[in-house]
């Protein structure tokens, strides 16, 4: 999948546009921002997830002989620049928040300083990657907090929407934090653990569910997780289960690593049964896994019912991040170069709903850590070029009401620039670690969140505040915008 050509993954207007740019000779150098602005699921927090495949889509960017016939077809592109096309490839730079980083409202998680021309292609496919792995990511990581330290299966694929959804969405869940997944192809793309149980056909296909479940254990010794809701749970799944766990033990075989699997019924109820059952058999050591349309509220309840269960599965709402299935991340130009000076231009997009007004300039991100507890304090959007001392105050003020200040003292912060390079003059610079590397960077990073911000409803947010001197740029612009505007 990696090699692929997904140049055309890209809408109609991005190339007409890019005919247009050639057309008129403006090729010139622009600042595009890939930004979302709302945390998924009413959350605090989002993690970014997707970068790698933006890598390699950027990497790939060329039109194929087929791909110039094809868009020759369409009869809108002309000679002239159907060639140029035939020699396209991404000369720009790229910067990007790492994956299974913590990210907030209006940050730019990939910056592109690319000619035009080039820019405005990519926007759909960056956005399409970023989009949907970063909701996913999210998604499992409010899973696996609700969860308490309990292991989260991804059991999606089947329910996805469809196999890239399925493949890149088990992807995010992992980063997110799910210690493995069932789909085998996302562990052959990815190195990360795949791992199962079995499924009610299995125990259906057999004369009993007592011969089904001895079968499996013979089979599977030592990953011994029996499904035992196929018929009933407390009556005839558990003490099935039980008798084989017997058996296993009595023939001499190791029980490590076994357990049963709930898939119906009243899980908290059946697992405090069920528990009562093996630990009565002496099986103490035996996992309670389960299953069935969960997401991180149930789980959160099924915990706080007491229930006995100590892994899930969890499909369908993770997959498909059901309750909120956009992440809403937007491509805005920022800035253009100018020709002459090299200096950017800073861009604004207007709207009558304030929050969604951009933020102009060729921008980075610091985020401000508590030097003593590693936490985040806040996040600062600032210009590219504007430095900072950390052993001096600093004054962070909200950007829409921006009375509420905060004076962060000297000396008890340290800051950490987001952004870094990816691409360089269109040479990938960067190496993207492995996803289980992700994995566990992603897991640091919720350590720099107080709880207070990761709760699943109502959290506290974190501060994304702009830099002095940004402010008065974007306000300056918002006048001489106003100011136009009565002319009119
Ligand atoms: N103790 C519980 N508290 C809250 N929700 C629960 C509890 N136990 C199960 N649930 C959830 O209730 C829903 C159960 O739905 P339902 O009864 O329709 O299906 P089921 O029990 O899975 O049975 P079947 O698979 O046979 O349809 C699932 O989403 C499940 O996760
Ligand atoms: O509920 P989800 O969160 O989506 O988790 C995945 C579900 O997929 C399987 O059911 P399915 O009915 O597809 O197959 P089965 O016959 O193996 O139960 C599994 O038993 C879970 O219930
Ligand atoms: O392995 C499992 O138990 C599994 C896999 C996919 C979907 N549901 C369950």
């Amino acid at each position: 999948m990696s090699t692929m050509n997904l140049t055309l993954l890209t809408d109609f207007y991005e190339l007409t546009m890019m005919q247009g740019y050639f057309k008129s000779q403006n090729n010139e150098k622009v600042v595009f921002d890939a930004f979302y602005r709302k945390n998924p699921c009413d959350g605090g927090y989002a993690i970014a997830a997707g970068l790698d495949q933006v890598i390699d889509y950027i990497k790939n960017l060329r039109f194929s002989k087929e791909d110039v016939e094809y868009l020759r077809g369409l009869k809108v592109f002309d000679e002239d620049f159907l060639e140029y096309l035939e020699s396209f490839h991404f000369t720009g730079d790229i910067y990007a928040i790492p994956e299974g980083t913590i990210v907030f409202p209006r940050e730019p998680l990939i910056k592109v300083v690319a000619p035009i021309m080039e820019a405005q292609l990519v926007e759909t496919a960056i956005l399409t990657i970023l989009n949907h792995q970063s909701l996913i990511a999210t998604k499992a990581a409010r899973v696996v907090y609700a969860a308490k330290g309990d292991g989260i299966m991804e059991f999606g694929l089947r329910r996805a929407q469809g196999p890239d959804a399925g493949v890149y969405g088990a992807r995010a869940a992992v980063i997110g934090g799910c210690v493995g997944t069932s789909n085998v192809l996302c562990g052959q793309l990815f190195d990360v653990p795949v791992k199962g149980t079995h499924a009610h056909s299995w125990i259906m296909s057999f004369p009993d569910e007592y011969t089904a479940f001895k079968t499996y254990a013979d089979l599977y010794p030592n990953a011994c997780c029996l499904l035992v809701d196929t018929y009933d749970t407390l009556k005839s799944g558990v003490p099935n289960a039980i008798r084989v766990f017997r058996e296993m033990r009595e023939a001499g075989i190791p029980l490590k690593n076994y357990g049963i699997r709930l898939d119906s019924g009243d899980l908290a109820y059946m697992s405090k049964q069920a528990r009562k059952l093996l630990d009565a058999a002496g099986f103490e050591d035996a996992y309670i896994s389960a299953s069935s349309d969960l997401d991180e509220y149930l789980i959160d309840s099924l915990k706080t019912q007491g229930a006995k269960i100590s892994s899930w599965g969890v499909g369908t709402n993770l997959i498909t991040s059901k309750d909120c299935p956009a992440f809403g991340g937007v491509y805005k130009l920022a800035a253009v170069q100018d020709a002459e000076t090299g200096e950017f231009i800073p861009k604004i997009k207007l709207s009558e709903n304030t929050e969604k007004i951009t933020n102009p300039g060729n921008k980075t991100i610091y985020r401000i850590y508590d030097r003593q507890t590693g936490k985040i304090r806040a996040d600062l959007i600032c210009l590219a070029d504007e430095t900072f001392d950390d052993k001096k105050d600093m004054i962070i003020f909200d950007p829409l009401e921006t009375w509420k200040k905060t004076k962060i003292h000297a000396n008890t912060y340290t800051l950490r620039e987001l952004l870094v390079p990816v691409f360089k003059g269109g040479e990938c610079v960067y190496t993207s670690p492995s996803v289980m590397e992700i994995r566990d960077i992603c897991t640091k990073e919720k350590d720099t969140l107080w709880d207070e911000t990761k709760r699943l409803v109502n959290p506290h947010e974190v501060y994304v505040d702009l830099s002095d001197k940004l402010y008065k740029i974007k306000s300056e612009l918002l006048e001489k915008m106003g100011r136009e505007a009565l002319e009119y």
